[in-house]
C-alpha cells in the first residue's frame, strides 16, 4: 500500500493482508484479497457463508500458507512465519469454540499467559521441574488481577473453566490473549453461541478492551448487526474477493452487499459445491 506520495504506509499498519491468494485444487477461495488492521482500530470481516473468511482467519494467523500475496505485520513480511513466530510479534486470536483447560480456575489460565510473556522459554522448564506451578509472585498477582478486572472475571477468578458458561469462557479466552501483551488480536466467531444480551456484553466488553488497552482488534463474524455495531471499519468478502471495505453505515448501505446477502446479482461462479448465501444486512429502518 503506498500513498500518493509514493511513501509505503505499512508501518503505521499491525497487521495486513495484501493480495492473498488461497486455492484448494480448482476453487479459488481468496482471490487477491487485501486487508488492513492499523493500531488502535477495530475492523470486522463478514461475508456469506463459504465467502472465504475462516481462510483469510487462518491465512493471517499463521495456519494457513497462502498461494500469492503477503502478509505483513509492522510492516515486515511475516507470510512464512508460523503461528507461534506472529504470536511473539504481538498477535493473539480466540477460538470459535474456547479452547481452555478443563482443570485449571480462570486465573491459573490467565497467570499462565503472563508467564509465557514475562518468562517465556523458561516456562517450559518451569513445567518440567514443577515450577510452572509455583505461587504466582506479588507482580504476577497484579498483573493478573488487572486483567481479570478488565473483563470483569473478578468473582470467576478460582472457578475451574469447567461448567463456566460460554459467555464467560470466551471472556476467560480474551483474559488470556491479554496477557500476552498483544498489539493485535484476533477473535473468531465471537458471538457464536452467544444469545443477544450476551452478545451485546461481550462487544461491550471488547470495545473498552480496545479503548483501554490500544489492542487492534479484527473480528470474524457471522452476526453482522455485532460487526456493524462495534467496528470502525468492515470488509465484506463474497466468493473469495473483497467486495467492499469501509465504515459501517456506507456497508450497510451498499447495493453490492445487500446483494451478497441476499444471494442476488451474484458474480459467476468458481465452483458449483459453493453454498447459498445466508443471512441479510440489516437495514438503519429494522434495527
Ligand atoms: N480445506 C479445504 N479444502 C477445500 N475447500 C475448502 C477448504 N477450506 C475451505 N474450502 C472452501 O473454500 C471456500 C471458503 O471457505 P471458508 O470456510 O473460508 O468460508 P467462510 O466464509 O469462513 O464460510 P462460513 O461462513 O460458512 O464458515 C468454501 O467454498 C469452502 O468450501
Amino acid at each position: 500500500m503506498s500513498t500518493v506520495t509514493g511513501e509505503s504506509s505499512t508501518m503505521t499498519t499491525r497487521l495486513e493482508a495484501c493480495g492473498v491468494t488461497v486455492r484448494f485444487g480448482g476453487l479459488v477461495a481468496l482471490d487477491g484479497v487485501d486487508l488492513t488492521v492499523p493500531p488502535g482500530a477495530v475492523v470486522g470481516l463478514v461475508g456469506p457463508n463459504g465467502a472465504g473468511k475462516s481462510t483469510l482467519f487462518a491465512v493471517l494467523s499463521g495456519l494457513l500458507r497462502p498461494d500469492a500475496g503477503q502478509v505483513r505485520m509492522g510492516g515486515e513480511d511475516v507470510t512464512r512465519a508460523s503461528a507461534s513466530a506472529r504470536a511473539r510479534r504481538g498477535l493473539a486470536r480466540t477460538f470459535q469454540r474456547p479452547e481452555l483447560f478443563s482443570g485449571l480456575t480462570v486465573r491459573e489460565h490467565v497467570v499462565l499467559a503472563d508467564r509465557v510473556r514475562h518468562r517465556g522459554g523458561r516456562i517450559l522448564r518451569d513445567l518440567v521441574t514443577g515450577g510452572g506451578f509455583r505461587r504466582p509472585s506479588a507482580a504476577e498477582n497484579e498483573r493478573v488481577d488487572a486483567v481479570l478486572d478488565a473483563l470483569r472475571l473478578g468473582d470467576l477468578r478460582n472457578r475451574e473453566v469447567s461448567g463456566l458458561p460460554l459467555g464467560a469462557c470466551r471472556l476467560v479466552e480474551v483474559a488470556r490473549a491479554l496477557a500476552t501483551g498483544p498489539e493485535v488480536l484476533l477473535l473468531d466467531e465471537p458471538s457464536s453461541g452467544l444469545d443477544t444480551r450476551e452478545t451485546g456484553e461481550l462487544a461491550a466488553t471488547l470495545a473498552r478492551v480496545n479503548a483501554d488497552h490500544g489492542v487492534s482488534l479484527l473480528l470474524v463474524e457471522h452476526d453482522v448487526e455485532m460487526v456493524l455495531g462495534m467496528c470502525g471499519t468492515v470488509y465484506v468478502l463474497d466468493f473469495g474477493a473483497m467486495i467492499r471495505s469501509g465504515p459501517p453505515e456506507e456497508i450497510r448501505s451498499d447495493p453490492a452487499v445487500r446483494a451478497a446477502y441476499l444471494g442476488t446479482e451474484r458474480p459467476s461462479r468458481t465452483s458449483p459445491s459453493i453454498s447459498t448465501a445466508q443471512g441479510a444486512v440489516p437495514d438503519e429502518e429494522s434495527r
